[in-house]
């Protein structure tokens, strides 16, 4: 996936991965994960509506997302004022509690993480092809400080099903990929049950984990 598509799909408003709510499953299971007052990096961030949920109930925030665009609207749509620097490669919107790197995910260092304390993923993992899928592990592995704890969520579907992003990230993948550094723990998986039933024209599950 290249930095042209996602270019593109904020430039052209093709974004219907963005929710106008926080997450369910953030609401439901981040104070597991981390405490009020801990600061969580936001990988992918987009305009999430997330990260007002985690600055609501007193985390801080740290988000990367590749389109300044995403970034502006987060704080227009929201009727924010940050303060805009540049932080070497990256160009830095601050606000309070809440910062958000303008970038390439896959070039911060451990240096620019050394503040985190948890990580929060939606549609980030899932947003990227398997070689990609590879790398975002290996990135949030090695340069995440050893106390930093994850909630993670990700989705599956039928091989078939659909072309990604979203892409179907399986228990195996989140297991082999993440289980040499963190315990993995599914806390749910949302089949999206309708009437007692599984729409057929929609297989698409979705699942959370605590990574410990
Ligand atoms: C599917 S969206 C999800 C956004 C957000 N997590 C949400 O839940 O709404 C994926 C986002 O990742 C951003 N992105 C893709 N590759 C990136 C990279 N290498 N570094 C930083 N952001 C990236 C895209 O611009 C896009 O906004």
């Amino acid at each position: 996936m290249e930095a042209s598509f996602w270019h593109e799909r904020w430039e052209n408003q093709q974004i219907g991965f963005h929710r106008p709510e926080a997450h369910e499953m953030l609401r439901r299971y981040f104070k597991k994960v981390a405490k009020p007052g801990a600061t969580v990096f936001v990988p992918l961030c987009g305009k999430s509506n997330d990260m007002l949920w985690l600055l609501d109930n007193g985390y801080r925030v740290f988000g990367i997302e590749l389109s300044d665009l995403a970034v502006q609207q987060f704080f227009n749509d929201n009727g924010l004022t940050p303060t805009i620097s540049q932080k070497g490669k990256f160009k830095e919107y601050a606000l309070d509690e809440l910062v958000i790197w303008v970038g390439d995910f896959f070039e911060l260092t451990g240096k620019d993480l050394a503040d985190v304390d948890a990580w929060y993923d939606r549609a980030a993992m899932v947003a990227l092809p398997p070689e990609m899928r590879r790398h975002y592990v290996k990135q949030l592995s090695e340069q995440l400080p050893e106390r930093a704890q994850g909630l993670l969520i990700a989705l599956q579907y039928p091989a078939g099903f659909r072309e990604g992003p979203p892409f179907s990230v399986s228990e195996g993948e989140v297991e082999s990929g993440f289980g040499q550094r963190f315990s993995i723990e599914q806390l749910e998986s949302d089949e999206g049950i309708v009437n007692g039933e599984k729409p057929e024209d929609n297989p698409v599950t979705e699942q959370v984990y605590q990574l410990t």
